[in-house]
């Protein structure tokens, strides 16, 4: 663990390295093992830094904290910041647990920041394994081939927002996209080649949906993208970028053979299901290569 600052009222410290600590140390009086027995008690990280930060703030070193971990886009946050400040790079070995830090309304002391830095080092064995835990349960979410999301993510989500919307009426649309004549891709060009198509199709993708809209794999040439908070426009207008995204891209085929999509969305009604949203979409992508491909269509 490495003190990057320690800003006492925003002035920048030299950075130092920190000591491992001894097993037994008291923490301001609370027994070490207290916020160990604390910390092993769950497995996710961010229930995790929740604990950390509630049994830290008990002896009043902080009043606020944030931890970042860019590599995994997770950002966690409690507190109301103060203007003095210590920022830590959490590492165990060689590997990057992220950053963590700290603010306070009032100044920080030496002996505030040894009982931070205390504290930093039960937390980091706990952080260490909490990250692998999402790490796996991550990993199990994720297409193997493009790295978007799986059909089992996809399961998820369109339940919990469906969910969300009846409680609260909010709306929820999806698109399907399928590739027009993948088959032809892959015989004429190779199984090897089919793939690089459906790796480069998930970047376009991903890169046209914002984050908010999430892509996920659904079957073999066929993606989803759920738009939470949309109306039947968000999603035809989104459908329709995509299909152009998809036919201007180039894909580094031989002859510069073009790669379409055709596309069906569905918006959702009262008393919809997952199934009865993903059967009209599935309809209308039904009617899209019906229609001649390389088109939007919906119910
Ligand atoms: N390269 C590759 N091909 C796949 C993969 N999964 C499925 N496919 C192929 O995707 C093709 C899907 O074809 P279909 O969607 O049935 O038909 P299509 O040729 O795309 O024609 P339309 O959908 O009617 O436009 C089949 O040839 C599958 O073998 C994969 O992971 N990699």
């Amino acid at each position: 663990m490495t003190r990057l600052t320690s800003a006492l009222d925003n002035d920048s410290g030299a950075p130092g390295s920190i000591a491992p600590l001894p097993g037994d140390v008291e923490v301001a009086g609370a027994p070490s093992w207290r916020l160990a027995t604390a910390l092993m008690a769950t497995i996710e990280v961010e229930e995790l830094l929740h604990r950390f930060f509630h049994l830290l703030r008990e002896q009043s070193p902080c009043d606020a904290f944030a931890y970042r971990h860019d590599p995994i886009g997770l950002r966690v946050r409690f507190g109301i910041v103060g203007r003095s400040h210590a920022e830590y790079h959490l590492k165990l070995g060689d590997q990057s647990l992220g950053y963590i830090g700290f603010s306070r309304r009032r100044r920080f002391v030496e002996s505030d920041l040894e009982l931070i830095e205390r504290a930093l080092g039960i937390l980091l064995h706990p952080l260490r394994n909490a990250l692998r835990f999402r790490d796996v349960r991550e990993s199990a979410r994720r297409d193997p081939l493009t790295g978007v999301f799986n059909r089992t993510a996809m399961d998820e989500l369109l339940a919990r927002q469906l969910a969300h919307s009846c409680r609260e009426g909010g709306a929820v649309s999806l698109l399907i996209l399928d590739i027009d004549n993948f088959k032809q891709i892959n015989d004429r060009f190779g199984h090897g080649v089919g793939d690089d198509v459906l790796i480069a199709l998930a970047e376009v993708l991903q890169s046209v949906c914002r984050g908010s809209d999430p892509v996920f794999r659904y079957a073999g040439d066929e993606f989803v993208v759920i738009m939470p908070e949309a109306e039947e426009a968000g999603v035809r207008c989104l459908a329709e970028r995509l299909r152009e995204a998809v036919q201007t891209h180039n894909f580094g085929l031989p002859g510069d053979a073009l790669v379409e999509v055709s596309l069906g969305i569905a918006s959702c009604r009262p008393g919809d299901t997952p199934e009865s949203l993903l059967q009209r979409a599935d309809r209308g992508l039904y009617r899209a290569k019906g229609a001649g491909r390389n088109r939007v269509e919906g119910e």
